[in-house]
C-alpha cells in the first residue's frame, strides 16, 4: 500500500490534473493505492480571504465566492463529459450552497469564530477531493470520494487540531477494509467528536497523507509536489542547487525547520514513527526520482557529510546583554517563560560561555513586543544595571548547514567560517546544537544570497565561481576578455573553476548581469549610462548584486576609477589592476588603499602596473617576505621607451614610431605619459612605496622627452600631427650615442630611499644595449643577490602579455576563494 498525496499547485488547473491522473494510473498498475489531495492552488487562500470579508460585513465576498464556484465549474466542464458534468454541477451547486449559507451567517453577525473559519476551510479539499475522484472515474479508475472528516478525529483546537489517533487509526482501518475503490481523501480536514468541521494546520495535507499511512502501515508515502524534491539549497537563491537523493528523517526536519518549505516536520511524524519511506515527486517530471527520505541516509552529501543549507530571512535578532546575568540562576528560564506566555516563538538561541548575553532570533511582527516584555520582566534587573540593554537587530536572516553524519568530523565548522570571512560576511550570532547536525549563524539579511551561494560552492560544489566587474574596455580589456574566452573551458575542466563576466563599463556605456555577459557579443549587450556617472552608477550596482567572490578588474587609466578602490576593499571587493593611478596615486589614496586591505579580508594585485606581465611586484615581494634586504633597484621599466630606441637604430622615424607604438598597444592612452617620463616615474614610485618609502609622485625627478611645445593642453590627436616637426631632434641623440659606442636609454635607479630617473648613454657592451622591441629589464641587487643581481627581463609592454598579467592576478585570487 502506497499513499500518494497531491499539492495545491499539482492540481491548479485541469491540464495539471490530467496529469496526475496519468500518474495515478501508473502507479494503481503495481501497487495498492490511496490519494490524498490539496485544495486547487490559491484555493484556500481565497476561502480565507472571502470569510475575512463577510466578517469585516464587506458585501463582496459573494462576488469572490461566485469565482471560486466559477473556477470549480470550468475545471468540471474541462475535465467531464457532458452527462458527467451535470452530475457534478449538481454537487458543486450543493457545496457552494452550503458555504454560501455559512459565509452569510459570517457576515451577519460580523463574527468569524475559528470553528467556522475551520469551516469555510475545508471546502476546498472537498471540492478537489470529489473532482479528481469523478475525473479518475471517468478514465477508468475504480474511485471513491473520501471526506477525511468520517475518518481522522480530533479534538475542538479549531485550526490547529490535536488527532486522537486510536479512533482514528480503528476508523481508518474499518473504511479501508470496507471499500475496494481507489481512496481520493480530502486532506487538512478532520472532524471533532461533536462533528463539527476541524483542520490540521499548516502542512495539513502532508499530515493527512502520514496518518493514513501510519495507520496502514504504508510501504511508502508520495509527496507530490511542484518542485524536484529537497534540494541542496533553495534554487531560487542558488542556481546550482541540486536534488538530494537520499536524506534521513532527521536531516530533512532540520532543513524544513530552517526553512526548506517541501515539508513540514511535524506533518509527517506518523510516518517517521513507523520508518515509513518519504519519496518527494515533482508532478510535472514524474521520471525524476526525485528525494526519499529515510531513516538512515547513506550518502555522504558535501564537505564534512552536509546534506543540504537553508535560510529564515527576515528575523529579528533579540540580544539581551550584561554583566549582572553572570552565573545567576534563572535569567533564561524567565525570559522564555515570559516570551512563552506571549506566544513568541524563538527560532534561534545563542548564549556564550561568559554569560554575558543571550541573542534570540524571532519573527518581526512580534519584535517590539518582545523587547517591552523582556524590559518588562528585567525592570528591576535594568534599573540595577544589571541588564545593560535589550536591543533588537531588525533585517537578519539565519543560515543553516545541516547533515547527520557531520558529527564529528572536524574542519565542518571551520569551512563554513573561513568562507563567510573570505566573502566580507558578517556573522552576528552561531547556535550548534550537541547532536552537531545543524550549524546556524545569523548574518545580515542583505547577505543572504551571498553566504548561501558562496557556502553551497564551498561545501557541495568542486567548482567555484568568479565574478568579474570590469572598468574600461579599451586595448588591455578587450584583450584579458579574449583570452577569458579562449581558455574557459580548459579552466573548468582543469581547475574547476568558472568565471563569469557580469559587470563591464566604459566612459559611455555599461552592461550588467548578474548570470553573466556573453564573452563573444559583449559589445552588443552594453548600453549608455548617464554621462559622467558611469563608475559609480557600476559599483553601486556591484555593491547592490553583492555576489560571492566578486573581483574588480580596473582596466582604466582613469584617477577616478584608482580612488574607488579603498571603498571596494572595504565592501570586500577584490580589486585587480593595470590601472597604476592608485599605487601611485597621491600618498593618501595609497595608505587609505593599504588600510581598507589591512581592515577587511578582500585582496588587491597589480602585478602589470611595473614591467606588464613580468613577475616583478611579485618576485620583490617574496624577496621581502623571505627576509632578503633589497639595496638597489635598476633597470628600463617603459615598453614604449625601450621600442622607441630600438626601433631608431633601424631608421625608423621618431613620430612614425609613437604612431605604431600606440597602435600596438605598447603606450599609455596618451602617448606623452610614456614619452615624458611619467609613467617610468610611477612605475618606481609604486616600487619605493613597496619598500616602505611614503614617497610622492613630486619627490620623483625625471627627464621629460615630449618637445616644449608639445606639452600643454592639446589632444592626443594633434599632439602626434605635429610631432614630426621633432624627429631630427631625437636622432641627433641617436647620432651621438653612436659616436660614443653607446645606445640610448632611459634609465631608473632606486637606491637608500631615492629614485633618479633620465636618458643615458650606455655603453653597446652592457645588458641593457641588448634590449630589443619593448623589452623590460630591471635588477634587483640585494642581500642574498649582491653579486649576481637577480634579473627580470622581457617584454614590458603590449596587449596580450598586459592582459595575460591581469588574468594571472585573476587566477591567484580565485584559488584564495578555492577550497
Ligand atoms: N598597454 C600596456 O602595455 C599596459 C597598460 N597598462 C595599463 O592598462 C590600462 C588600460 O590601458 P589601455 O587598455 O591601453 O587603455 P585604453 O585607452 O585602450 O582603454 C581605457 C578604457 O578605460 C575606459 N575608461 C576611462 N575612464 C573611465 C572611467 N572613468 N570609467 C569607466 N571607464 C573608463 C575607457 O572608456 C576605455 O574603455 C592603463 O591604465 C595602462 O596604464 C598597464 C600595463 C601595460
Ligand atoms: N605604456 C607602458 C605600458 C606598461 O605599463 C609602457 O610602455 O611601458
Amino acid at each position: 500500500m502506497k499513499v500518494l498525496k497531491f499539492g495545491g499547485s499539482s492540481i491548479a488547473s485541469s491540464k495539471r490534473i490530467k496529469n496526475v491522473i496519468q500518474i495515478i494510473h501508473n502507479a494503481v498498475r503495481n501497487d495498492k493505492i490511496i490519494v490524498v489531495v490539496s485544495a486547487f492552488g490559491g484555493v484556500t487562500d481565497l476561502l480565507i480571504e472571502t470569510g475575512l470579508k463577510a466578517e469585516q460585513g464587506d458585501a463582496s465576498y459573494r462576488e469572490s465566492l461566485a469565482k471560486l464556484e466559477e473556477r470549480h465549474r470550468q475545471t468540471a466542464i474541462e475535465l467531464f463529459s457532458e452527462d458527467v458534468y451535470q452530475d457534478a454541477l449538481l454537487h458543486l451547486k450543493k457545496e457552494f450552497t452550503e458555504i454560501n449559507n455559512v459565509l452569510q451567517g459570517v457576515f451577519l453577525l460580523h463574527e468569524r469564530s475559528a470553528k467556522s473559519a475551520d469551516l469555510i476551510s475545508s471546502f476546498g479539499e472537498r471540492l478537489s477531493a470529489y473532482l479528481i475522484s469523478r475525473a479518475l472515474t471517468c478514465e477508468g479508475i475504480d474511485a471513491s470520494y473520501v471526506d477525511a472528516r468520517k475518518l481522522i478525529r480530533t479534538d475542538r483546537n479549531y485550526g490547529h487540531a490535536c488527532v486522537s489517533f486510536e479512533e482514528t487509526n480503528a476508523r481508518i482501518r474499518a473504511y479501508i477494509e470496507s471499500d475496494s475503490a481507489l481512496p481520493v481523501v480530502t486532506g487538512f480536514i478532520a472532524s471533532a467528536n461533536d462533528d463539527t468541521t476541524t483542520t490540521l494546520g499548516r502542512g495539513g495535507s502532508d499530515y493527512t497523507a502520514a496518518i493514513l499511512a501510519g495507520a496502514l502501515s504504508a510501504a511508502e508515502i508520495q509527496i507530490w509536489t511542484d518542485v524536484p524534491g529537497l534540494m541542496s539549497a533553495d534554487p531560487r537563491r542558488v542556481k546550482e542547487a541540486y536534488t538530494l537523493p537520499i536524506i534521513s528523517y532527521a536531516e530533512a526536519m532540520e532543513l524544513s525547520h530552517a526553512g526548506a518549505k517541501v515539508l513540514h516536520p511535524y506533518t509527517v511524524r506518523p510516518a517517521v514513527e513507523q520508518k515509513i519511506p518519504l519519496v518527494i515527486k515533482n508532478t510535472f517530471d514524474p521520471e525524476n526520482p526525485g528525494t526519499t527520505i529515510v531513516e538512515k541516509a547513506v550518502e555522504e552529501g558535501g564537505f564534512g557529510s552536509v546534506k543540504g543549507i537553508s535560510s529564515v530571512n527576515d528575523v529579528v535578532l533579540v540580544d539581551i546583554a550584561g554583566s549582572g546575568m553572570v552565573g545567576v540562576p534563572g535569567i533564561a528560564s524567565r525570559l522564555f517563560a515570559s516570551l512563552a506566555q506571549a506566544g513568541i516563538n524563538i527560532i534561534f538561541i545563542s548564549q556564550a560561555s561568559s554569560e554575558q548575553s543571550i541573542s534570540l532570533a524571532i519573527n518581526p511582527d512580534k519584535a517590539e513586543k518582545a523587547k517591552a516584555i523582556v524590559e518588562k520582566e528585567f525592570a528591576s534587573e535594568i534599573a540595577a544595571r544589571q541588564i545593560e540593554r535589550v536591543s533588537l537587530r531588525m533585517g537578519m536572516a539565519i543560515i543553516s548547514i545541516v547533515g547527520d553524519k557531520m558529527c564529528g568530523k572536524p574542519g565542518v565548522s571551520a569551512r563554513l567560517f573561513e568562507t563567510l570571512g573570505k566573502n566580507g560576511v558578517n556573522v552576528f550570532a552561531v547556535a550548534q546544537g550537541a547532536n552537531e547536525m545543524n550549524i546556524s549563524v545569523v548574518v545580515d539579511s542583505v547577505e543572504e544570497d551571498k553566504a548561501l551561494n558562496c557556502i553551497h560552492e564551498s561545501f557541495f560544489l568542486s567548482r567555484n565561481k568568479i565574478h568579474l566587474f570590469v572598468a574600461g574596455t579599451g586595448t588591455i580589456a578587450s584583450s584579458l576578455i579574449r583570452q577569458i574566452a579562449a581558455h574557459r573551458d580548459t579552466l573548468r575542466k582543469e581547475l574547476n573553476l568558472e568565471i563569469e563576466i557580469c559587470g563591464l563599463v566604459n566612459t559611455r556605456k555599461m552592461a550588467l548581469s548578474k548570470d553573466g555577459i556573453s564573452l563573444e557579443m559583449w559589445e552588443s549587450e552594453m548600453q549608455p549610462h548617464e554621462a559622467g556617472s558611469g563608475i559609480e552608477q557600476f559599483i553601486d550596482n556591484i555593491r547592490k548584486l553583492n555576489l560571492h567572490n566578486s573581483i574588480f578588474v580596473d582596466c582604466t587609466a582613469s584617477q577616478v576609477v584608482a580612488a574607488a578602490y579603498p571603498s571596494l576593499l572595504g565592501s570586500n571587493i577584490s580589486v585587480v589592476t593595470a590601472n597604476k593611478l592608485g599605487t601611485a596615486g597621491s600618498l593618501a589614496l595609497y595608505q587609505k588603499i593599504c588600510s581598507a586591505l589591512r581592515q577587511g579580508r578582500a585582496k588587491f594585485l597589480y602585478e602589470t602596473n611595473v614591467g606588464a606581465g613580468l613577475p616583478i611586484i611579485g618576485t620583490l615581494s617574496d624577496l621581502k617576505k623571505s627576509g632578503d634586504v633589497i639595496e638597489k633597484i635598476e633597470g628600463v621599466v617603459s615598453g614604449t621607451l625601450s621600442y622607441i630606441f630600438t626601433m631608431l637604430k633601424t631608421g625608423m622615424r621618431f613620430s612614425e614610431i609613437i604612431v605604431e607604438a600606440k597602435e600596438a598597444g605598447y603606450t599609455e592612452p596618451d602617448p606623452r605619459e610614456d614619452l615624458s617620463g611619467a609613467d617610468f616615474a610611477r612605475k618606481f614610485l609604486i616600487l619605493a612605496r613597496e619598500l616602505g618609502h611614503k614617497m610622492n609622485f613630486e619627490d620623483i625627478e625625471f627627464e621629460n622627452l615630449v618637445p616644449e611645445p608639445l606639452r600643454g593642453d592639446i589632444s592626443v590627436q594633434e599632439f602626434l600631427e605635429k610631432l614630426p616637426a621633432y624627429d631630427s631632434y631625437f636622432e641627433n641623440l641617436l647620432a651621438e650615442a653612436k659616436a660614443n659606442h653607446a645606445v640610448l636609454s632611459y634609465l631608473g635607479r632606486l637606491e637608500n630611499g631615492v629614485v633618479k630617473i633620465g636618458l643615458s648613454q650606455v655603453p653597446e657592451t652592457s645588458p641593457i644595449a641588448t634590449l630589443t622591441g619593448t623589452e623590460n629589464m630591471i635588477s634587483f641587487t640585494t642581500g642574498r643577490y649582491h653579486q649576481n643581481p637577480l634579473i627580470v627581463k622581457g617584454p614590458g609592454a603590449g596587449a596580450e602579455v598586459t592582459a595575460g598579467g591581469v588574468f594571472a592576478d585573476i587566477l591567484r585570487i580565485s584559488n584564495y576563494f578555492a577550497y
